[in-house]
């Protein structure tokens, strides 16, 4: 009787260990699936309900400091309910991101100032009324456009994104939408600047109207000070943290001096240079931004200096030779920021620490940094049956 026992118990012994053996095996699968999504696959049966997510190959040379971080960040935005989805195009146009990334990264080798005008474009998109293309639109009868509102009046790229479209039209024709380029284009200009490879949802679609007045209202002005800044990030659903992350797109691109030629010259009116600003760096940007009569003009207030040059002149952005991210916060720190709001991130305790954090710890920023940036690019965005998917991104279909 007691062997029988035994023989009993061990049996059950075995039966509980094989059970917990193949527990272990399925789960660790599906893990290595999430964690380690297989590459696209487009001979893959369609029909299938479980679709894994599928993160394309890095497109650029991308710092390995991210590489492991990526599927993490999906992850990490997955338990968010999402209108969109990953690699939406798969089926219906499966080589659409990789026709962005390509015609984005040709444009950048022969005109380097495609990434910034590609980046600044998205922010000036998604903050009025979400990301749906409607700064794209010209006017018309019907369209007040965006492009005629005063923050958007230095806006380029918009044949960047023509041309990116012609080229997604001639190989699907009214599939992939306005609003999906210029998340897409901003994301492979991001990481061909130096920045991180983030992955972006798609399936947005385009608006069929332009909102002028809100764009007027909404956007900063460089002129705004820490709190009308973080209350207008806040108002888009950005913390303290976000916005300081978010900024560091200034790391790249142009800035014309009307918009900090007051820092320079006339503070306040006080005739006096902005005391937050090293004073090392002000005759070193004097060099290049010269006062002239004064007139003043809307687009730049409080400013009283000479804006009525018939070309502009700017300094890049990264004046110091700097890469993307971390010398942006190390300029700072140092009272290096060119525009006025800019340097406001010192102004705020909070604001200040981030700069600090950022500016010690990169991987810290590229981190937070693609993770607000996938924030952005999913700002109130259009999905089907709303919407529509323009022919021409200019135009209304
Ligand atoms: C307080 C918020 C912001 C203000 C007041 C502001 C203002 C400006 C101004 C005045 C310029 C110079 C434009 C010119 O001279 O043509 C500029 C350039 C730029 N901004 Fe911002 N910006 C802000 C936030 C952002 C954000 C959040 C992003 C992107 C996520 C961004 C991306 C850029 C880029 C990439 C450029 C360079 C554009 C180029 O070279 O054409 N900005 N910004």
């Amino acid at each position: 009787m007691a062997i029988c026992s035994r023989i009993w118990n061990f049996v059950i012994f075995l039966l509980s260990l094989y059970i917990y053996l193949e527990f272990a095996k399925q789960h660790k699968l599906v893990m290595k699936e999430k964690l380690f999504p297989e590459p696209p696959n487009n001979s893959r049966d369609n029909s299938s309900e479980f679709r894994p997510l599928k993160i394309p190959p890095p497109p650029f040379p991308i710092r390995p400091i991210f590489l492991s971080a990526k599927s993490q960040l999906l992850e990490e935005t997955d338990h968010l309910s999402h209108p969109l989805d990953y690699d939406f195009y798969r089926h219906s146009c499966p080589k659409a991101e990789r026709i962005v990334r390509t015609v984005v990264q040709h444009l950048h080798r022969v005109r380097p100032d495609v990434a910034p005008a590609l980046l600044r474009l998205i922010f000036h998109d998604c903050f009025v009324q979400g990301c749906d293309a409607s700064v794209l639109l010209d006017p018309s009868d019907e369209i007040d456009s965006e492009k005629e509102s005063l923050p958007n009046l230095t806006l380029r790229g918009f044949d960047l994104i023509d041309i990116i479209k012609s080229k997604l039209e001639e190989e699907c024709p009214g599939i992939v939408s306005c609003a999906d380029v210029l998340v897409l284009a901003a994301r492979d200009s991001v990481a061909l600047s130096g920045g991180p490879f983030y992955p972006v949802y798609t399936g947005r679609r385009d608006s069929v109207a332009a909102y002028s007045n809100l764009a007027r209202d909404v956007l900063p002005s460089p002129h705004d000070n820490i709190s009308l800044l973080l209350h207008t990030f806040a108002s888009r659903g950005f913390d303290e943290k976000e916005t300081v992350s978010l900024f560091a797109a200034h790391s790249i691109g142009v800035i014309r001096c009307k918009f900090f030629k007051d820092r320079l010259y006339d503070f306040n009116r006080s005739q006096e240079p902005d005391p937050s600003m090293d004073p090392e760096l002000v005759p070193l940007l004097r060099t290049k931004c010269h006062k002239r009569r004064s007139v003043s003009s809307p687009e730049s207030q409080p400013c009283s200096c000479d804006f009525s040059t018939e070309e502009e002149p700017g300094i890049l952005m990264n004046h110091e030779g700097s890469a993307f991210g971390t010398q942006y916060y190390h300029s700072i720190l140092q009272g290096r920021g060119i525009l006025y709001t800019d340097q406001q991130l010192m102004a705020a305790e909070a604001t200040g620490n981030w700069v600090r954090a950022y500016a010690a710890d990169a991987f810290l920023f590229r981190r937070d940094f693609a993770l607000t940036m996938m924030k952005l690019s999913d700002l109130r965005v259009l999905t089907a049956p709303t919407g529509q998917i323009r022919f021409s991104c200019s135009k209304v279909a």
